[in-house]
């Protein structure tokens, strides 16, 4: 669990504060991401929690733990952080920099050696083709994954990550995004995510919340927000087509009628906007689901309407 409560920075000189009495709870083994203009205060929220900015108020608990009263270079082996520029150490091998922590935690050769092919695999890079390289050697992408297997080598509970795949191309973007949520979620990281593109933030995050000027504007699950976003800022900045991006976190069963169709059926795990794309793209009134029945023009309309059963809940925090 990450919780902030009130957190605050003001840069010395600023004529008001960067982050501004910030309260947002990450719970354990769930991600939020952090979306909002260019310098609404993400960055600088995100590097609060790693102490690499001291805030000027507030608290900040991790795992229960009051995390400012902490040594900081203690609270940072026990945090994985992923940075766009990945910041890998040009002289040395992907290994050795994927060892990074797991030596100033002080491990033993054998152990680390082991652990470093564990998380390399784990990110989809083949220890025997890749431990040896240097990282101008990677491709944008592989760089991306050596910077996530070395935040993930001391096997930290909570994760930061600042804009994790913004230098690598939408393909790659798309894959890497897919993996490592799967990866996250198996491994039960609590993760915090800063990122500027709202399809990535609601891959990634269970929740999101958005900043505005330094302060909280919302903080839901990604489609409860886009079914109500808070104000008319959010709305703007969700996008006119939010109804269409919410589709996407619904599940093509929730626009089930009896019936049959021609044609192949939507995988078990497909979407309403999949089953969206297959009736466009099919130019038929029902495509048929896994596990029977149909999903229709008509059902798919009706349980993606922000006022659906689907999208019905408590509005405000998770
Ligand atoms: N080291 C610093 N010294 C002084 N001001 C800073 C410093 N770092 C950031 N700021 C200011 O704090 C505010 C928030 O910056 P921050 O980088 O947190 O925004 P952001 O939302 O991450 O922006 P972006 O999306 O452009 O990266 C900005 O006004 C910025 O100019």
């Amino acid at each position: 669990m990450i919780e902030l409560r009130g957190l605050t920075k003001r840069w010395p000189g600023a004529d008001r504060a960067a982050v501004d009495e910030v309260t947002l709870s990450v719970p354990e083994g769930t991600s939020c991401a952090l979306i909002g203009p260019s310098g609404s205060g993400k960055t600088t929220t995100l590097r609060m929690v790693n102490r690499l900015v001291e805030p000027s108020g507030g608290s900040l608990r991790i795992a229960g733990e009051d995390a400012l009263k902490q040594d900081p270079v203690r609270l940072r082996r026990g945090i994985g952080y992923v940075i766009q520029e990945v910041g890998l150490f040009p002289h040395r091998s992907v290994a050795e920099n994927v060892a990074t922590v797991p030596r100033l935690l002080g491990w033993a050769d054998a152990r680390i050696k082991a652990r470093v092919e564990e998380v390399l695999t784990l990110t989809g890079l083949d220890p025997a083709r890749f431990a040896a390289r240097r990282p101008h050697q990677l491709s944008g992408g592989e760089r991306q994954r050596v910077g996530v297997a070395r935040a993930l080598a001391g096997d930290p509970p909570v994760l930061l990550m600042d804009e994790p795949f913004g230098a690598v191309d939408p393909v790659v973007r798309g894959r890497l995004q897919e993996e490592v949520l799967r990866l996250l979620k198996t491994l039960r990281k609590t993760v915090l995510v800063v990122t500027h593109d709202l399809e990535e933030a609601v891959r990634l995050g269970d929740a999101v919340a958005v900043l505005r000027d330094g302060r909280m504007a919302q903080h839901a699950p990604a489609a409860e927000m886009l079914a109500r976003p808070a104000d008319g800022f959010v709305a703007e900045f969700l996008g006119s087509d939010r109804a269409l991006k919410r589709l996407a976190l619904l599940p093509a069963v929730a626009a089930r009628r009896e019936g049959r169709a021609e044609g192949e059926a939507l995988p078990p795990g497909a979407s309403l906007r999949d089953a969206l794309a297959a009736l466009l793209a099919r130019g038929t009134k029902a495509v048929p689901l896994a596990d029977g029945g149909v999903a229709t023009l008509d059902a798919v309309a009706e349980a993606g309407a922000p006022m659906s059963a689907a999208a019905a809940g408590p509005a405000g925090s998770p």
